[in-house]
């Protein structure tokens, strides 16, 4: 990584070859084998069996801003050449300020028209949630949304009542088993929604129908390989009225292909196809000892709770 995100320093993931080209599976190393084998459906569905046909070539893209200072917060923003920002926030108790200064300098960088949205990732309580977003409104100068202010749904719809910004459920999505619930509870204005969790587009795009709402397709820090699901399943929903947070290659510092895909005027191609890994590049960030025995053992585990034969080594 070039920055830490999501606590993360090093991203790490295997890519699988099969008839259609190549898939990513990458769960974070936190996330149990049950969890990581709807990543691994992922990966399958791309290998093997590609993506429903796109309805658009082209998806708008948010630059993501990490927990950093204002002036890197600023350069982020307007190297991107993306109108629309998001702000991760929220990264320890005390972190109000820090936060209120990062969003002046993402609108500074943004200009009056530009569109700012934050992610808390679930860790306020109602009461923090609704005073913090109502001072990040004012320091961004309005927010498009606010990404899952708190853990719960029930939760969600108590600051959903209470402030006149959006609410975006991220989590309450991608760990729920009836993603359904967020919509009937009235807890959320727009779905998050990302395939590489949730086990391909197919089965993402059931999900985005299910949750009756407005879709941004967000990415889980996938290499290009994995991008290009998500970017299919941008392509092929049938409504898309938000920029999504694919734009995320450049929180890493390196990718397994030579053509990654690049944000040009804040906007990414679709794919028809997976892309190849480069094989030199594939070398250059291959695991070894330890950490490759420790993905051998978490795939093969994984294919076995599907009931698939262990990789080749
Ligand atoms: O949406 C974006 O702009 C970037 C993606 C992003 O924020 C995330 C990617 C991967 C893990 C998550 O913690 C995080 C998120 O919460 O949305
Ligand atoms: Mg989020």
């Amino acid at each position: 990584m070039t920055t830490r995100f999501r606590g993360i320093t090093v991203r790490e993931g295997a890519v699988l070859r099969g008839p259609n080209g190549w898939g990513e599976f990458c769960p974070f190393d936190d996330y149990d084998d049950a969890v990581a084998a709807t990543w691994l459906a992922t990966a399958v569905e791309q290998c093997t069996r590609g993506w429903p046909a796109p309805v658009r070539d082209l998806i708008p893209i948010n630059c993501t801003v990490p927990v950093v200072d204002p002036v890197r917060a600023h350069e982020i923003v307007a190297k991107s050449g993306c109108g629309t920002a998001k702000v991760k926030v929220a990264d320890h108790p005390a972190s109000l300020g820090e936060d209120m200064a990062r969003l002046e300098a993402v609108r500074d960088a943004l200009g009056p028209d530009g569109r700012i949205r934050i992610d808390a990732n679930a860790v306020w309580d109602v009461d923090t949630a609704v005073h913090h977003i109502r001072e990040m409104a004012r320091a961004a100068g309005g927010l498009e949304y606010v990404e899952q202010p708190c853990r719960t749904i029930e939760e969600l719809a108590a600051v959903r009542r209470k402030v006149d910004v959006r609410i975006a459920a991220d989590e309450s999505i991608r760990r729920a088993d009836n993603p359904l619930k967020v919509a009937v509870a009235g807890a959320a204005d727009v779905a998050v929604i990302k395939c590489t969790p949730l086990g391909g587009v197919r089965r993402a795009m059931q999900v985005a129908e299910a949750t009756s709402l407005p879709v941004v397709v967000s990415s889980a820090l996938e290499t290009s390989v994995g991008l290009a699901a998500q970017l299919a399943l941008a392509g092929a929903l049938p409504e898309l009225d938000f920029a999504c947070g694919l734009g995320t290659l450049s929180l890493l510092d390196g990718d397994i292909v030579r053509d990654s895909f690049a944000v040009v005027d804040g906007f990414l191609p679709v794919p028809t196809q997976p892309p190849t890994p480069d094989p030199e590049l594939l070398d250059r960030y291959a695991l070894t000892g330890e950490r490759l025995t420790w993905w051998q053992r978490r795939l093969d585990r994984v294919l076995g709770l599907q009931g698939r034969p262990p990789a080749a080594p």
